[in-house]
């Protein structure tokens, strides 16, 4: 599959960048179909690019957001991407959007996928917009090498919806939408940032196997372009 690189100068520039472009994405999904939907990733890299986004002039009454993976913890554990989220994102302008959280407080992980997979059904599909991080293991989403379920949330025949996975390495449990929910947003990033993770980005994209670096799973068969950004 096509990839597109969008290479800025710093940090900052690559926040500002991708909110122009996610924001312009959001307020197109809005004058189309009345509403707008936004699945974002956790983990170091969004934080400015959540705050830049928080900050733009859209419809957020309009949205709702919700995140490609989670740790199966309450809100007010540091770990959870939720708090990163309402701490960032949920924030200023960005305060009237909905949240649609993965965490339940349910009695397994299995249950909170249950509940969040059919939740997320109501939004209808696909995403507007999906934003993918990378591990330096190749990882995106909770799609961990070694993951427990590593091959059926990659697969094309898994349905679209949240499942667990447990992986070493990866601490809590984790809910994550499969890779058929993020394969087909309207607007599918990866956003990277580092020489380090450039040079995870060209081992990923050369042969070998996806359950060795399961960032190939969207580089090779999303149905969406992916759009890379990345600054040093
Ligand atoms: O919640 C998470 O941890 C993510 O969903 C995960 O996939 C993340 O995007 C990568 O691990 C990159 O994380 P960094 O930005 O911290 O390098």
């Amino acid at each position: 599959m096509s990839a597109e690189m969008h290479e800025f100068k710093d940090g900052a520039a690559l926040a500002e960048g991708l909110a122009d472009k996610v924001s312009a994405t959001l307020s197109d999904a809005i004058a189309a179909r009345g509403r707008a939907t936004i699945a974002v990733s956790g983990g170091s890299t969004p934080k400015a690019f959540f705050k830049a986004l928080s900050s733009r002039d859209i419809d957020w009454s309009k949205v709702t957001v919700t995140l490609v993976d989670e740790r199966f913890v309450p809100a007010d554990n540091p770990r959870s991407n939720h708090l990163l989220v309402a701490d960032n994102l949920l924030q200023g302008k960005a305060k009237a959007a909905g949240f649609l959280p993965l965490y339940r407080d349910a009695g397994s992980a299995e249950e909170a996928a249950k509940i969040a997979s059919a939740d997320a059904a109501s939004l209808g599909h696909p995403f507007d917009v999906a934003i993918l991080g990378m591990g330096t293991d190749g990882h995106t989403a909770s799609f961990f090498p070694r993951g427990n379920r590593l091959a059926e949330a990659i697969s094309a025949a898994t349905p679209r919806g949240v499942i667990t996975m447990e992986a070493e390495g990866a601490g809590e449990t984790r809910l994550t939408f499969t890779f058929a929910s993020l394969q087909d947003a309207r607007l599918l990033v990866l956003h990277i940032e580092g020489q380090g993770k450039k040079d995870v980005l060209a081992a990923a994209q050369a042969d070998g196997p996806e359950e060795d670096m399961p960032i190939r799973a969207i580089l090779r068969r999303a149905a969406t372009p992916l759009d890379i950004y990345w600054a040093p």
